[in-house]
């Protein structure tokens, strides 16, 4: 390791220090190219279970496995320096019990070299982030819309549409303040409620789907680059690269067919 051009990543306590502040640019990353490109312009890079439906082709995140975690991780750490890289618990690693959860987050820290793990769940997991965060595991919380409780919900619902339910959304934005995580991540919800949570807090708030009123915002890249032919609602296309891909992979094959690739620059020519 060179002392020289050794970037510091951002700590927790950085994105902590942006309460209020210059907003937090989160997005989730999966592999070291694309951490690579994204590093330069992310506070915070989430290798999210969403990679299972992203990449993987999964109906829903519910089938991730700890080892898929810790290898797009290993990626993404590989691909970036200066971003804090958080990992998603996947479903099954870390409900059962503190303890559980403890085991799998350091599992997941060890063998990644990320600086934090992200958990779903209000005031029932409060207990579990409290164990971790006392013993050295920095957790991200993760409320609102949690698409682990997919099956339970009956699909991907927004929540807080009826106002009766913004206290129990506000205590479990406090319960997982108070249990120690550095920032919480606000998804799917109507934005007073998200102007509300993100101003009863003192850490930041990270919104997806949850508007402008948060500290901090996140999107699945894949989505807002356009690689996808459906996204939900919240999502933004910042760029139609499924287009590009489509128009590039359709010159290549229309160049092999065509035998007008490869050209001459790009065969081995032998010595004279
Ligand atoms: N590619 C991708 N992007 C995501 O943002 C994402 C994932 N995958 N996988 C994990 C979760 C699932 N997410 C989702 C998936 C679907 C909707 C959705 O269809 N929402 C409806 C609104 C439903 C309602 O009104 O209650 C929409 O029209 O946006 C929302 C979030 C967010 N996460
Ligand atoms: C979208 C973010 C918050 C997430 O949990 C994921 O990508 O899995
Ligand atoms: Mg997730």
């Amino acid at each position: 390791m060179s002392a020289q051009n050794q970037q510091r990543r951002i700590s927790t306590t950085d994105i902590l220090a942006q309460k209020g502040g210059d907003p937090i640019v989160a997005l989730t990353a999966y592999t070291a190219p694309m951490a690579r490109l994204l590093d330069a312009h992310a506070d915070l890079l989430l290798v999210g279970d969403s990679v299972g439906m992203v990449l993987h082709g999964m109906e829903t995140t519910l089938p991730v496995s700890v080892d898929m975690m810790v290898m797009h991780g290993q990626a993404v750490m590989r691909g970036s320096q200066k971003a804090l890289v958080a990992i998603d618990m996947p479903f099954g690693s870390y409900e059962e019990s503190p303890q559980q959860a403890y085991r799998n987050a350091v599992d997941i820290m060890q063998r990644t070299g990320c600086t934090a793990i992200k958990l779903e769940g209000g005031r029932h997991m409060a207990p579990t982030i409290a164990f971790l965060t006392s013993r050295g595991v920095p957790v991200m919380g993760h409320i609102g819309l949690t698409p682990q409780a997919v099956q339970v919900d009956g699909g991907f619902k927004v929540k807080g549409r009826d106002e009766e339910r913004w206290t129990e959304l506000e205590a479990d934005g406090l319960a997982v303040q108070d249990a120690g995580a550095f920032c919480v991540v606000l998804e799917g919800i109507v934005e007073p409620l998200a102007a509300r949570v993100s101003n009863a807090l003192t850490i930041p708030t990270i919104g997806i789907g949850a508007s402008s009123a948060c500290d901090g915002q996140i999107l699945v890249s894949e989505d807002m680059l356009g690689f996808a032919q459906r996204v939900p609602k919240f999502v933004k296309r910042y760029a139609e690269v499924g287009q590009m891909i489509d128009e590039a992979v359709g010159h290549y094959a229309r160049e092999v067919r065509d035998r007008s690739f490869p050209g001459p620059n790009h065969v081995y020519q032998s010595k004279k």
